[in-house]
């Protein structure tokens, strides 16, 4: 179970929003603390709220009900410590890979370093991507493009990094290994990680914590503790406590009378 814990670095207290004042609230009642380089995974019914709760988080939305803070401050604002991957990549299509990678740096301060397209190069060998640092966007697989995406994301080396359902554009084959290498640079360059996935098996997969969500209006249904060792490989797909937690969670999102 969630510990109250002050260093938790990323704490939601009783958050509630509606968007619009007449309409019912979209998520209630949330309570959830992320602690230093944990890996946590929110599934739940289309609908139920999901980017919402990751949009407080990031600061894009504030909550019309309860607190959202990040290393122990209210969230007001997007900050520069808390990086976000989006589903598309949406990469500057007249800018080549490595510069894609650099805009955020490019974009803030006008410019950037030599030592900074020397970290965006460690980050696309990292990735895979040296060859194509060159290449325009286009001329890149949907899973290569999402790469970039998630490097970008960790050029300016963010405590935090919010992902909202990175990985539904690809292909399944391509999705399992973007997973495997998004592991693979979380163990590397440890963060705190909040991930969105409609995904149950990634989100058992990738995660140390799931918190399962109920349809609209989304309240927590359970915070369950993924005791899978890491490091996590295609073996642990074929575990029989993979499949315990996958079934458990399906127990929750396809039969809604399942008491929390
Ligand atoms: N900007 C907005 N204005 C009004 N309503 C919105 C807005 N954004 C989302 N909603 C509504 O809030 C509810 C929750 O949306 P949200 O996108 O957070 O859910 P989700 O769980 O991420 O959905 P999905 O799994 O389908 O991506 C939905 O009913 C949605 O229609």
């Amino acid at each position: 179970m969630d510990q109250p814990n002050q260093s938790a670095y990323v704490k939601l207290k009783d958050v509630g929003h509606q968007y619009d004042p007449e309409a019912p609230l979209v998520v209630q009642n949330i309570d959830l603390d992320i602690h230093r380089h944990e890996f946590v995974a929110v599934v739940g019914p289309s609908g139920c709220g999901k980017s919402t709760l990751l949009r407080m988080v990031s600061g894009l939305l504030i909550p019309s009900q309860g607190d959202v803070s990040v290393f122990n401050r209210p969230v007001t604002e997007p900050r520069d410590d808390v990086g976000i991957v989006f589903q598309k990549a949406n990469l500057l299509p007249w800018l080549n890979v490595r510069k894609n990678v650099l805009f955020p740096l490019k974009h803030k301060y006008g410019r950037y370093s030599a030592a900074d397209e020397k970290r965006a190069n460690e980050l696309l060998e990292m990735a895979g991507l040296t060859q194509f640092a060159d290449k325009m966007p286009d001329e890149l697989s949907g899973g290569m493009q999402q790469r970039v995406g998630i490097i970008r994301a960790l050029l300016l080396n963010p405590d935090i990094l919010l992902m909202d359902e990175p990985f539904s554009a690809l292909d399944a084959l391509t999705r399992e290994q973007i997973g495997f290498d998004l592991l693979k640079i979380w163990r590397e360059h440890p963060k705190t990680v909040l991930f969105i996935t409609h995904s149950i098996s990634e989100a058992v997969l990738l995660s140390d914590r799931i918190l399962v969500m109920s349809k609209r209006p989304g309240t927590v249904l359970d915070l369950i503790e993924v005791d899978l060792p890491r490091p996590r490989s295609s073996k642990t797909i074929n575990s029989p406590r993979f499949a315990e937690l996958t079934d458990l969670i399906r127990g929750y999102i396809y039969e809604p009378d399942v008491p929390a």
